[in-house]
């Protein structure tokens, strides 16, 4: 049986659709692949015969991908899985950011005794709020969640102006029409009344709301940060929280700094935490990960390109390569030189990094001892997979 090592509360859809396709979890053996969520792996030993780390979840700066792809681990995520609930968290901060709810609850509570009904309507002034309609949301990111906080805004009668310079024909569409986009994140910062981040946590984006972009935003604006603690600079937004030139800022990320302050609400990064997204995000986990290792599909990975092909040969030979002039050429050529016909051949490649999947008929033990022992030997090739197909 293959073990997988898991990390964190991992839904029990996920762990019950591993062990139905012959996989335990978290046992003596070597483990073949990881199943994680927050966990931070950046200083864990990863062992020997890791073939694939699955993160369910979107965000993945909690996994050295860099130091995984030059061994050849395929490091998965489940994009748009949990995007749903992360939309309803904003929405429900949008509208925590308008209106003093938190504050009116408590009060209420604390008018138990005598007659309620007087001292809550009578003191009930100081908690008075504002609308969303007719204020405008600014969303950085307009990806799996940015896209439906902003659709969902336009519902809500808000005017949305939109910044991601990422987009591209497979992902604006996602965009509702009546999002302005905008030429760069400084329209968006100027513009606002709502300031929403949906990016993920990169080299790029650390501190990407800094101190001169709080600088640009309206006094009376409100920022949230449901994507990563280090996208805001936090010490900065409470700068400008006490210097009056923010007026509240709602995160899902705790920090020292931003504790005590009434014009601060934290949540415990719960974005995600809905029985549905957990359930979603695990179940497209262990899909992907029981398509790579047994078919050698790659599915929705952030270090390698994606290969999804019907598995209809025998075999197939799947090969993680460095992006370089000529692997091809070379690859086919071995495969030509041992008299291997190969049926199909795919390749893809994302930045310093290409897939080559050769699909087999006729390939004698000889054959396939060979192509485990010497097509690794080929210059700028990472590792080789032999995958067999049970259905043939
Ligand atoms: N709070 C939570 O529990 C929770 C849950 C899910 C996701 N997240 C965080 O939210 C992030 C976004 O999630 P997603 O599912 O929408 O990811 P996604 O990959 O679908 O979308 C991210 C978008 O951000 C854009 N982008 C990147 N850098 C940018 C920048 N500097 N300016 C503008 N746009 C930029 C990209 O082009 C992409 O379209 C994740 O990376 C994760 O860190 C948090
Ligand atoms: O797993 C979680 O609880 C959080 C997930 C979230 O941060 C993500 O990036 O998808």
């Amino acid at each position: 049986m293959t073990n997988i090592k898991t990390y964190n509360a991992i839904s029990s859809k996920g762990i019950d659709y591993l062990k139905a396709h012959h996989y335990e979890i978290n046992s003596d053996e070597a483990p073949k692949a990881i199943l994680l969520r927050s966990q931070n792996l950046h200083n864990e030993p990863i062992d020997e015969d890791v073939r694939a780390i699955v993160r369910a979840g979107a965000g993945f700066n909690n996994i050295p991908v860099e130091e995984l792809s030059k061994r050849g681990i395929v490091v998965f995520n489940t994009p748009g899985g949990n995007a749903n609930a992360v939309k309803e968290l904003t929405i429900a901060s949008l509208v925590l950011a308008a209106r003093p709810v938190i504050g009116a609850i408590d009060f209420a509570n604390d008018t138990r005794g005598g007659d309620v009904s007087l001292r809550t309507e009578s003191n009930k002034g100081g908690y008075r709020g504002t609308e969303l309609a007719g204020k405008t949301l600014g969303v950085i990111g307009l990806g799996n969640v940015g896209s439906k906080v902003a659709n969902t805004a336009l519902a809500l009668d808000m005017d949305v102006i939109g910044y991601d310079p990422g987009l591209n024909a497979n992902t604006a569409w996602r965009v509702d029409r009546h999002v302005l986009h905008a030429r760069n994140v400084e329209e968006v910062l100027t513009q606002a009344d709502y300031v929403t981040v949906h990016i993920p946590l990169e080299e790029k984006n650390k501190y990407f709301i800094d101190a001169d972009k709080l600088a640009l935003m309206k006094p009376t604006a409100a920022l949230l940060n449901l994507s990563r603690g280090g996208i805001v600079d936090d010490s900065a937004a409470k700068d400008a929280l006490d210097n009056d030139k923010l007026r509240v800022y709602i995160t899902d990320f705790a920090d020292d700094v931003l504790f005590d302050n009434p014009k601060v609400i934290i949540t415990p990064h719960i974005g995600g935490s809905t029985i549905e997204a957990e359930d979603t995000s695990a179940l497209m986990a262990v899909r992907q990960l029981d398509e790579y290792l047994t078919t050698g599909n790659i599915v929705n990975s952030v270090n390698y390109p994606d290969i999804n092909e019907p598995f209809t040969t025998k075999y197939r030979v799947g090969i993680i390569h460095e992006n370089v002039p000529n692997m091809i050429g070379q690859i086919s050529k071995f495969f030509g030189d041992h008299s291997i016909n190969i049926e199909q051949l795919s390749n893809r490649a994302v930045g310093p990094y290409a897939y080559t999947m050769v699909a087999i008929n006729d390939f004698t033990k000889d054959q396939q001892e060979l192509v485990k022992t010497a097509l690794d030997e080929i210059p700028h090739v990472i590792l080789t997979r032999r995958y067999v197909n049970a259905n043939i």
